[in-house]
């Protein structure tokens, strides 16, 4: 498949990107052509193919896929990360990118909750505290009244 991008080119005098859609980038799945999809830039790394110090099979097994996780899950090193530079092809197009880090945003919203929850049991057992030591002063205070009395 030729370079193209049938999404256009970036708009800005300075900046010329080449904008591929998910579904383009998907048809690059071969040992032919592997394009792979970090951090929202498509790379093709059918060059790399039988340097890759990893080996070949993982960069087939992400072919036409997204492979920021796996990408990143290795630890890649800064050299690695360089390397890229070399095979950039272009960028995703804008309505194709996900959030990255969404399920951080979501695990952060969780443990928000959770801080919520133990918040509200705090206060209810502060609460519940006072009434226990208001009810236990009030009956010394009584059952002391009642000798004073006898
Ligand atoms: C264009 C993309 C990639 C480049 C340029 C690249 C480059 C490299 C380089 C230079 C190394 C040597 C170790 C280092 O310097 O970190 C490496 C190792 C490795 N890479 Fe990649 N890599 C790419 C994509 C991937 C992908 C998508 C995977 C998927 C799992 C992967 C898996 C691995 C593994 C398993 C190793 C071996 C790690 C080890 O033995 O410690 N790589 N890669």
């Amino acid at each position: 498949m030729e370079a193209s991008g049938s999404g256009g080119k970036g708009q800005g005098p300075e900046v010329s990107l080449t904008y591929y859609r998910l579904e383009e980038v998907a048809k690059c799945n071969s040992s032919k052509e592997i394009w792979l999809v970090i951090h929202g830039r498509v790379y093709d790394t059918n060059r790399i193919l039988n340097e890759h110090p990893g080996g070949e099979e993982v960069l087939l097994e992400q072919a036409g896929a997204d492979a920021n996780e796996s990408f990143e899950d290795v630890g890649h090193s800064s050299d690695a990360r360089e390397m890229l530079k070399q095979y950039y092809i272009g960028d995703i197009h804008p309505s194709d990118l996900k959030p990255e880090g969404g399920s951080k945003d979501s695990s952060k919203e969780n443990s928000c909750k959770s801080c919520w929850f133990y918040c509200i049991f705090s206060i209810i057992g502060v609460v519940l505290l006072g009434f226990l030591y208001r009810y236990y002063m009030w009956e010394s205070k009584f059952s002391r009244g009642d000798l004073a009395e006898v």
